[in-house]
C-alpha cells in the first residue's frame, strides 16, 4: 500500500505557548484504520486538526496525498478538502432540511451534478443503512441515526480519508458499536479511517492500528492493537 499521510517531525506550538504536539513523526498508508488515543491533553485533536488544515504546524512538514500541506494556499485548501470526509460531533446536520437536502448541500458545495447527486445519495445512504429516513428532518432522529447521516454526509463526495474526532462521544454502547461496525464498511471499500477516541471498549474490538499519544508525543504505535497496548 502506498504511503498516503506524512508527518515529518511536526509540532505545534499554541499562542499561549503550549505544546499541542512535539516533534511527531508518523505515516498513514492507504487504506488503513487507524485509532489515535491518549488522556485528555494528548494531543489528537490537535492532529485532526492540523490534518484538516484548521490549524496549521509550527514546525515540520505534513504531506497527504502527495500535497505538501504547508504550502498549500489559502485557495487551494478547499480542493484538498475534497479528499477528507470530516465528521466532528459540531458538524451539526441543518435543521430545516431533510436528510436528503442536508446530503445534498455537502455535494453541492463541492460543484457536483445533479445526476451525480442523485445517484450518491442513496448509494452514501444505504451504506449506513439510513435510506429509508432520506426524507426525514433531523429533529425526527435518534443520537445514533443523525451519526449515520454524518457519515453518510461525509462520505457522499467520495472521500479518501475519514477523520473522526470522538465518533461515539454521545452515543450509547449498541449505537457506538454500530457506528464502528460501519467505520470497517467504510475502510473496507478502500478508503482511510483516522479516528481520535477515548472510547476503550471499541477500540479493544477493532483490533485496528492503535497510536498512543502522550503529552504530545507518540508513546506507542501497533498495529491490530488494543487500548493502551504501546508494544
Ligand atoms: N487552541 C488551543 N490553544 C492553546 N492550547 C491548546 C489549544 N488546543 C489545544 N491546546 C493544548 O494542546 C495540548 C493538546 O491538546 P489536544 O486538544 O490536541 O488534546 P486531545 O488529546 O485532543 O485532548 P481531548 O481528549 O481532551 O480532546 C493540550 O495541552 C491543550 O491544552
Amino acid at each position: 500500500m502506498r504511503i498516503l499521510i506524512v508527518f515529518n517531525n511536526v509540532s505545534k506550538i499554541y499562542p499561549n505557548n503550549e505544546f499541542g504536539i512535539e516533534k511527531i513523526s508518523l505515516e498513514i498508508k492507504d487504506g488503513d484504520f487507524v485509532f489515535l488515543v491518549g488522556k485528555t491533553g494528548s494531543g489528537k485533536s490537535t492532529i485532526i486538526n492540523l490534518l484538516t488544515g484548521d490549524i496549521k504546524p509550527t514546525s515540520g512538514d505534513i504531506i497527504v496525498n502527495n500535497l505538501l500541506l504547508n504550502q498549500l494556499s489559502q485557495k487551494d485548501f478547499p480542493y484538498y478538502r475534497r479528499i477528507l470526509g470530516i465528521i466532528h460531533n459540531d458538524y451539526l446536520l441543518i435543521e430545516n432540511k431533510t436528510v436528503y437536502q442536508n446530503l445534498e448541500i455537502a455535494m453541492l458545495a463541492t460543484g457536483q451534478s445533479g445526476k451525480a447527486i442523485r445517484k450518491a445519495i442513496p448509494l452514501a445512504l444505504g451504506l449506513v443503512g439510513m435510506t429509508k429516513k432520506m426524507e426525514e428532518y433531523p429533529q425526527n432522529l435518534s443520537g445514533g441515526e443523525i451519526f449515520k447521516i454524518l457519515m453518510a454526509r461525509a462520505v457522499v463526495n467520495n472521500p479518501k480519508i475519514i477523520i473522526a474526532d470522538e465518533p461515539t462521544a454521545h452515543l450509547d454502547y449498541d449505537s457506538s458499536l454500530d457506528i464502528m461496525s460501519l467505520f470497517s464498511d467504510i475502510n473496507q471499500l478502500g478508503i482511510t479511517v483516522i479516528i481520535a477516541t477515548h472510547a476503550k471498549e471499541f477500540v479493544d474490538i477493532m483490533k485496528k492500528r492503535v497510536i498512543t499519544l502522550q503529552n504530545g508525543k507518540i508513546l506507542g504505535d501497533v498495529s491490530k492493537g488494543k487500548y493502551g497496548w504501546i508494544i
